[in-house]
């Protein structure tokens, strides 16, 4: 009959053909698709159809008691959504267990990545004994001029290095490391040389050790046994000199080294590394702002520090100590330039590709947020084993994002593209099914807590208390 009417709505009238019985020949038809079933308030994967002719209603809060059961270390992510309908009900992941078997962020531009991100990171704040990691290319999470973490009431948790410290109102760190920090593996998969600059990156780290950057800068010589021939060509040392002069923004001026942007020194930051690796180990949250970096330098940054705490808890594994020690959690965007196919079969595996595939043994995982799931091997993103999916309009993204869900989400590619600004699909091997949420607008979620915090009766001291 549907297919009748829009044969002529489509010939004759349009939308001015008139029914004579319009109730009764309009019909909706609905697709649906057994998810979980709920025996005796226990969620259960399906194995029957409901029964013929049952009724079919929208999904209520009453529904989903089952997911109010308290989770430990409960990191909220959002409500459930049914189509574009918040529900009341809150969703958890436990942040103990999904952090290191690691989060992947699928979503193009817009869709509310970074909104998601400072909520989790909120939420995070809250929760004992994880250390983030948070490298943050935009400089958007503390809040320099706006709503951030800085305004959370755990703020003590939170440590901000940036170039510019003295500029920040509040506590901030100043970001200076200093040369003497890299060595050479910190550049492993992260930046290209080739095997002669390669031999000489050795060569200057066994004759200087800390001081090889400094050295191949100043252009110091470095002579083979014999005394009369150079074991690094000029033009080799050249080239490693305009790539550091690039990524560290080190050169040489008038015999003296120079740091452009500040951050790469020879003089300060010799503890920097250091105090970020103890915040991490406290549990706290550490947040980079790397916006005034080159995109390798900021990856060296975190290759640094990473690498760093991955040596720690191998130790700690290795002598049983590892469960009383935080996890750790690394925040990183654009993740295909550590994690892509093409990078890694090229350069080589880098720490970031390191702790994707091994981190969970070490209760260290990522945060990996990507508009280019695909560059991803699929070998990473199954090891992924939460997605929150957010809206994307490229079908090829979909199609791998799909593939390597932890539920089966092949009906809901269209679903997928039609998402809005912060509607999203959790899919975990930690939930029963996808869970479809709206994840709230950062700027009011935070706010609550802040006021909250605000109509709390002030501390009384002491002597106001005996008094
Ligand atoms: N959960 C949400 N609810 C309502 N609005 C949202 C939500 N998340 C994001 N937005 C709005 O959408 C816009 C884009 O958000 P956001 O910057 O988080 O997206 P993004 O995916 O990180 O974008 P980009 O890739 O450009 O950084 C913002 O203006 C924000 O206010």
């Amino acid at each position: 009959m549907r297919e009748l009417a829009s044969g002529i709505q489509l010939e004759k009238s349009g939308s001015q053909l008139e029914f004579l019985d319009e109730e009764l020949r309009n019909y909706i038809i609905a697709e649906a698709k057994t998810i979980l079933q709920i025996q005796d308030g226990r969620p259960q994967l399906p194995k029957t159809l409901p029964r013929f002719f049952n009724q079919v209603r929208r999904i209520r809060d009453d529904d989903l008691k089952f997911l109010k059961k308290e989770t430990e270390d409960p990191l909220y992510l959002g409500n459930v959504r049914s189509g574009s309908k918040e529900l009341k009900t809150r969703i958890h992941v436990n942040a103990r267990e999904a952090i290191p078997h690691h989060i992947l962020i699928p979503a193009t531009t817009g869709r509310g990545k970074s909104n998601l991100v400072k909520v989790m990171l909120w939420e995070l704040m809250d929760i004992e004994n994880i250390g983030m990691l948070v490298l943050d290319p935009h400089d958007e999470y503390y809040g320099r001029n706006e709503l951030g973490l800085k305004d959370h009431p755990n703020q003590e948790k939170l440590k901000y290095y940036t170039p510019d410290a003295s500029k920040v109102e509040g506590m901030a760190y100043s970001l200076n490391i200093n040369l003497k920090s890299i060595r050479p593996e910190h550049f492993d998969g992260i930046v290209e040389f080739t095997s002669a600059q390669e031999d000489a990156i050795k060569l200057y780290h066994n004759k200087f050790g800390e001081d090889w950057i400094q050295k191949i800068i100043t252009g110091e010589r470095v002579d083979d046994q014999e005394g009369d021939k150079e074991k690094v060509r000029p033009s080799t040392l050249s080239v490693l000199q305009r790539k550091f002069d690039n990524i560290l923004g080190i050169y040489e001026e008038n015999g003296r080294l120079k740091s452009r942007g500040g951050v790469f020194t020879t003089d300060a930051g010799d503890s920097t590394i250091k105090e970020v690796i103890q915040s991490l180990e406290a549990g706290e949250i550490v947040i980079i702002d790397t916006s005034r970096l080159m995109g390798e330098a900021e990856l060296l940054v975190g290759s640094i520090i990473v690498g760093a705490i991955f040596n720690k808890y191998q130790k700690y594994k290795a002598d049983g100590t590892l469960e009383e020690k935080p996890i750790i959690g690394i925040v990183i965007e654009e993740a295909p330039r550590v994690l892509g196919k093409e990078v890694i079969e090229k350069q080589g595996h880098n720490i970031y590709s390191t702790v994707a595939r091994e981190g969970r043994k070490f209760n260290i995982g990522l945060v990996a947020i990507t508009q280019l799931v695909s560059l991803i091997p699929r070998t990473i993103l199954a090891n992924m084993n939460t997605k929150i999916i957010l809206g994307n309009e490229m079908s090829q993204e979909r199609a791998e994002i799909i593939a390597s869900a932890s539920q089966d989400l092949s009906d809901d590619n269209r679903t997928i593209a039609s998402l809005d600004r912060g509607e999203a699909i959790v899919t975990s091997i930690f939930t029963k099914f996808a869970v479809p949420i709206k994840i709230p607008l950062f700027e009011e979620h935070a706010q609550e807590k802040v006021n909250k915090g605000e109509d709390k009766p002030p501390l009384l001291s002491y002597e106001e208390l005996v008094r």
